[in-house]
């Protein structure tokens, strides 16, 4: 397994990190971001993923989303992977919700997507490994959290793994690709038009097809331009009260969709997953 350290830098006490590798999953080079906070040598920490939306790279959140301080305090460290294979010999599209920049957290079956649009495999499986090897985590304490499609692949990831992370949240999340536009391009590309394919993928159908998630936090702004067209988060909470789950889904009055929303709850988030990572 080849994987090189780009860059090491001293924030709020911890060490911000930036990683690439040759992934199998994805048949390219894969960069993630790593903030590992100070710690006493041979620690392991716990280990809080942090899924970017559309059109972001590792670099969004690690630069803008302010988690750092806070991962510090609570000793968490937070991986921040790319959202898609990158590359020359890698399909792409011009529009900004499809394509590179836009892996929505799934397997492609379709071509011209398949060979390289892995990200639930490189996401659920190769990225973890490569972390394990290379940093120190304690595997047995993670959580997960994401923003937009990022908060999809938080939400399916942990709906369709339960036990592996201690605690899910998500920052406005894309709530069910299979009742919007963003989902229906997306997964209709990578996965074609029989739609019970894509059921895996969201986290409406996952939950009414019986999968179940315990320690979930949800955080939606109220004046978010995309929360009628796109989010539609009153589907979550529909089906979440269909089921009985005792989810905490919080309207935030007045926040847009952007990572000034995010910065302002992100450090709130970390300290609950602290809390569930601690147990
Ligand atoms: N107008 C934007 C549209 C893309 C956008 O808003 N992306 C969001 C996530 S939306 C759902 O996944 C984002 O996080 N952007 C990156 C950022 O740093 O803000 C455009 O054309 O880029």
């Amino acid at each position: 397994m080849s994987v090189e350290k780009l860059s090491s830098s001293l924030c709020h006490g911890g060490d911000q990190q930036v990683w690439r590798h040759d992934s199998r999953a994805t048949g390219t080079k894969m960069t993630f971001a790593a903030y590992i906070p100070e710690h006493e040598e041979g620690a392991k920490l716990p280990v809080l993923w942090f899924l970017a939306g559309l059109t972001c790279t590792h670099e969004n959140a690690m630069v803008k989303c302010e988690y750092k301080k806070a991962a510090n305090e609570h000793g968490v460290i937070v991986i921040c992977p790319d959202t898609s294979p990158r590359g020359e010999g890698v399909a792409d599209h011009e529009d900004y919700d499809f394509g590179q920049g836009a892996g929505f957290y799934v397997d492609a079956t379709q071509q011209p997507w398949q060979p390289h649009f892995r990200m639930r495999s490189y996401i659920e499986d190769e990225l973890p490994e490569v972390v394990a090897a290379a940093l120190p985590v304690d595997m047995d304490r993670q959580a997960i959290t994401g923003h937009s499609m990022g908060g999809h692949g938080a939400l399916t990831i942990g709906l369709r793994n339960p036990g592996r992370f201690r605690s899910t949240s998500a920052f406005a999340p894309i709530i069910s690709p299979l009742n919007c536009p963003w989902g229906e391009k997306a997964l209709t590309g990578y996965l074609g038009d029989d739609r019970q394919d894509w059921r895996e993928y969201d986290s409406v159908a996952l939950i009414e097809d019986g999968a179940r998630l315990q320690n979930v936090l949800v955080d939606q702004g109220s004046a978010d331009e995309w929360l009628e067209g796109q989010l539609k988060t009153h589907l979550l909470q529909d089906a979440v009260r269909d089921a009985g789950l005792d989810w905490d889904i919080r309207m935030q009055d007045g926040y847009d969709h952007s990572y000034f929303f995010v910065s302002t709850f992100v450090a709130e988030h970390i300290a609950w997953h602290a809390r569930h990572l601690k147990v």
